[in-house]
């Protein structure tokens, strides 16, 4: 049987192949202080900033400038439905080997899949986490292959994906007017309308969290990412070059900018890298779905972004050709890596 992680989360020490080289390793201090990300109310109408007041859009705009992250509260989807799709998911992990193992599958290309410890390797170091991933949208289509236990699995997981989907949208649409683009881009089918990843994140509690990380540092490669977390700490995000902690707000969601709309935006909203610490205390579930453009969509600075003035800071290629290079490039990426890795692309497509 494969070697669930959670099969030897009673283990006194950390395994081996957990332990990244220390430069990496998160180490004592592992959940910082200080700065913290804006926390948007999107049925508040406007938000104060150091006394002044901001339209949403604006306060959309200066988080996704400056941060690449904000947290939203009051964003329509129901505390129950939250509190649920958090109970089921982590409810998912906690029954036994036999119940998950079905969904265990190394090919990448599964609807829904199970796997452990993989994900984003650094040089082979593993990640302390098990996942679940779903491949597709929406999300109701591949209803019958999601597991039937835990009960409301099913249920819950679809009704969550489509209030996302409508908030991301919601999201999206006031980019569109922050960044001045002709109404209605991003409602583009094939550019919002691709084959969405939900990602259940499961971080058993780690005998040693100043070794390891639940996930390693990485910037999202989509268009942009919702990310639901319970109670439990984790997640850290890079501003001015220090690590700091996204703190959980009961019934937030966390938003952030993935590269595809940091190209759209020709560089003016940041995709930033982020990573998931452990803890020894208890388990860390978190939910979050990707909206990915179609695979065939040809992503670009949107036009009315560069001129003679601007110029355009990427070229264009399809989603599909920036996927594949971003995953075939092993280890993390760090945003020189990333820009590398794009003018890459670019000199294959300009061939
Ligand atoms: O679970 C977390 O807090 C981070 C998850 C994440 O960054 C990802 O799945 O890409
Ligand atoms: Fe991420």
């Amino acid at each position: 049987m494969k070697n669930f992680l959670s099969s030897f989360v009673s283990h006194p020490t950390v395994p081996e192949s957990y332990i990244y080289p220390p430069e990496k390793q998160p180490g004592k201090s592992i959940i910082p202080t200080g700065e913290s990300i804006p926390v948007i109310d999107l049925g508040g109408g406007r938000g104060d900033h150091r006394g002044q007041q901001f339209t949403l859009v604006e306060q959309i705009m200066r988080a996704t400038q400056e941060f690449g992250f904000f947290q939203v509260i009051n964003h329509g989807i129901s505390v129950e439905l939250l509190r649920d799709t958090l109970a089921v998911a982590s409810e998912f992990f906690e029954m036994s080997i036999e119940d998950r193992i079905q969904y265990y599958s190394d090919d990448p290309k599964r609807a829904v899949r199970v796997y452990t410890s993989c994900g984003m390797h650094d040089r082979g170091i593993l990640n302390w986490r098990e996942a679940m991933k779903i491949t597709g949208h929406p999300v109701e289509k591949l209803a019958h292959l999601l597991p039937e236990k835990p009960n409301k699995f099913r249920d819950v997981v679809v009704g969550y994906s489509e209030g996302v989907m409508k908030l991301a949208m919601r999201i999206l649409g006031m980019i569109n007017e922050g960044l001045g683009l002709e109404e209605g881009y991003f409602d583009d089918d094939k550019l919002s309308g691709g084959e969405h990843f939900v990602l259940i994140n499961h971080y058993p509690p780690c005998p040693d969290p100043s070794l390891t990380l639940g996930l390693v540092k990485h910037c999202d490669p989509n268009l942009i990412t919702v990310l639901l977390q319970g109670k439990t700490r984790g997640l850290q995000v890079i501003k001015d070059g220090k690590w700091i902690s996204v703190e959980p707000i009961p019934d937030a969601l966390v938003v952030n900018v993935g590269h595809q709309l940091e190209i759209i935006s020709n560089g003016r909203l940041k995709s930033v890298e982020h990573r998931a610490v452990t803890n020894s205390r208890e388990a860390r579930t978190t939910v979050v779905t990707f909206i990915n453009p179609a695979a065939d969509c040809l992503i670009s600075p949107a036009p009315v972004l560069v001129g003679r003035s601007q110029a355009p800071l990427y070229k264009a290629f399809t989603y599909k050709e920036f996927f594949n290079v971003f995953h075939d490039t092993d280890g993390p990426k760090t945003h020189v890596q990333r820009l590398l890795l794009i003018l890459y692309i670019l000199a294959a497509v300009l061939k």
